[in-house]
């Protein structure tokens, strides 16, 4: 049985109960690591388990590197304001960053480069879905101050701006199979713990950033949650291979493909917390 109250407690930002999920997070590690295994992208296709995914990381959200994208994706999506056409890169079979930008965005797209995630995403569009969205929903409704009770509004309205889902690839450029009226047009493009999991080498790194940062309209804004200086991570009991990257390389990566982190622009915003990391930059 999820305690809600325990949820909302995790939800803050002052309060992240770190000790206890270190704990958890060391056991997890050494239960996996005893399991030699380590998935690279190559078998992506055939391990990545939907459910099991949605299961580990969206049921209690107890992940730190999950609940850090629910605390400050609604911050970031506020200080942006109203844009027209959003698309989340790497969406997996998640639905979060859509509804963190239900009311400032007129159109939704979600991409993800798995067949098994699409289908998810198309069964919740047509309200077939099974999995429960519950509580990572009520943690953004808190951020944002907005009552519970808006949860049913928030899924309705969700549902009706998500105009498309698409194959996505960051390896092909144009990096989404979207209609090509709407190729470099996204205001916006949030792309979380996607491109380090994908990328073997630091060069497919920046290039893959690049491909992204292409859809993204002029002085439009990218968004990326990702982990600094790990080789590994773990969902569904599995091992998948990560690229190690530092906070420079990442920072030197969005440059090169013309994104900028501005100085006096309150739009464009750095947090890391114990390696997690979310910012927000320009389009220049
Ligand atoms: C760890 S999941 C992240 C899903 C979601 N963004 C989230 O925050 O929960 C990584 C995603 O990267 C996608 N992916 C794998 N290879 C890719 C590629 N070449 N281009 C774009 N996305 C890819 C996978 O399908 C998977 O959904």
């Amino acid at each position: 049985m999820v305690n809600v109250f325990d949820i909302e407690v995790q939800a803050r930002p002052d309060v992240f109960k770190q000790k206890e999920q270190e704990n958890s997070v060391l056991q997890e590690k050494e239960e996996i690591e005893k399991n030699e295994t380590i998935y690279d992208r190559t078998s992506f296709m055939t391990t990545f388990s939907t459910d099991a995914y949605l299961e580990d990381f969206y049921t209690k959200v107890e992940d730190p590197a999950m609940q850090m994208v629910l605390k400050f994706l609604p911050l970031i999506a506020c200080r942006i304001g109203s844009i027209d056409r959003l698309l989340d890169f790497g969406a997996g079979p998640t639905i979060h960053v859509a509804a963190t930008f239900r009311d400032y965005a007129k159109e939704l797209h979600l991409a993800d480069y798995l067949p098994q995630n699409r289908e998810e995403l198309i069964a919740w569009k047509e309200n077939r879905s099974r999995f429960d969205w519950s509580t990572p929903l009520k943690m953004i409704l808190t951020q944002e101050g907005s009552a519970w009770e808006q949860l049913q509004e928030m899924i309705t309205r969700t549902r009706n701006k998500v105009h498309g889902i698409y194959h996505c690839d960051c390896f092909q450029n144009p990096s989404v199979d979207c209609p090509s009226h709407l190729h470099g047009t996204f205001d916006v493009i949030v792309t979380i713990f996607c491109v380090e999991y994908c990328c073997n080498s630091y060069e497919e790194y920046k290039n893959a950033i690049k491909n992204i940062a292409g859809q993204i309209k002029s002085g439009g804004h990218f968004i990326m949650g990702g982990i600094l200086e790990e080789t590994w991570c773990s969902f569904g009991g599995r091992k998948f291979t990560c690229l190690y990257i530092t906070k420079e390389m990442m920072l030197e990566a969005l440059k090169e493909a013309g994104l900028e982190l501005l100085e006096n622009d309150k739009t464009c915003n750095f947090y890391e917390i114990n390696g997690m990391f979310m910012i927000c930059a320009r389009r220049i």
